[in-house]
């Protein structure tokens, strides 16, 4: 009989994003679980949407410039997918192949409610963008953190201080951050195998315990029993 080839699959991270509204506390709870895998002997790399890679962040800027606003929608969109594609390519699917968990402070989360729900790209081109800029790169799990709008954008607002002015998305009114919140839900609800839903009213360490809680279940590893 012939010898059989095994091919044994490269040991891969997990891929874990924080999405949300403005200002709902994602880089904090990401830095939270960073810590807190860290502790548990778990290499980690954080990083954030747009940007992320030194030509992502690039484009990150003209974006949060509001430069390109003027080109629409589906030009943000494509930018972004650019970003995305160098970003997977340089450092997210790096970190996952040597087995580094990635935890991402907004993914294509935020491209599926800011330019699709509320700027009204389709599904189906943001689908196509996703295949092309993440490829094997998609989450294994997602936050959704939930707060009203004005809730996350007063926090952001105190956290840049008094007279910063706001970016490209923040500067947007109350009704495009309620339909960005609307639909975090609805992704957070239609997609449950991935996602968990989080109030982010809560306190920074309720949120965190939730956040680690969850980890936890999905991988249990994480915390081995004498
Ligand atoms: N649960 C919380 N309760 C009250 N304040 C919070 C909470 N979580 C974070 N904050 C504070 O709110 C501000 C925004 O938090 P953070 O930067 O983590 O949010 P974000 O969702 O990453 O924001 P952005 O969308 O602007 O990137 C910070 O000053 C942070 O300390
Ligand atoms: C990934 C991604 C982001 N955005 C928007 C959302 C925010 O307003 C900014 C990023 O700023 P933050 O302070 O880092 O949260 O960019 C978007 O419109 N589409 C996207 O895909």
């Amino acid at each position: 009989m012939e010898p059989q080839t095994v091919f044994q699959a490269a040991p891969r991270g997990r891929f874990i994003t924080f999405e949300g509204g403005e200002g709902v506390g994602k880089s904090t709870q990401m830095l939270r679980l960073a810590e807190r895998l860290r502790a548990a002997g778990v290499e980690v790399a954080t990083t954030r949407e747009p940007g992320g890679s030194p030509r992502a962040e690039e484009l990150r800027e003209a974006l949060l410039s509001g430069r390109l606003k003027r080109f629409g929608p589906l030009a943000e969109t494509v930018v972004i997918a650019s970003a995305r594609a160098d970003h997977v390519d340089r450092l997210i699917r790096p970190a996952l192949k040597r087995g580094a968990w990635a935890l991402c402070d907004r993914f294509i989360d935020s491209t599926r409610c800011y330019q699709g729900a509320v700027g009204g790209v389709a599904a189906e081109t943001l689908s196509a963008l996703e295949q092309v800029a993440a490829r094997d790169a998609f989450p294994d799990l997602t936050f959704v953190l939930d707060a009203p709008a004005m809730v996350g954008l007063e926090r952001a607002r105190r956290r840049a201080g008094q007279g910063a002015a706001p970016d490209r998305f923040e500067a947007e009114d109350a009704r495009f951050h309620e339909r960005l919140r609307e639909a975090f839900v609805a992704i957070a609800r239609a997609e449950p195998g991935r996602c968990r839903l989080i109030d982010a009213t809560q306190a920074p360490d309720t949120v965190a315990a939730h956040i680690w809680d969850t980890v936890v279940r999905r991988w249990p590893e994480l915390e081995p029993r004498p």
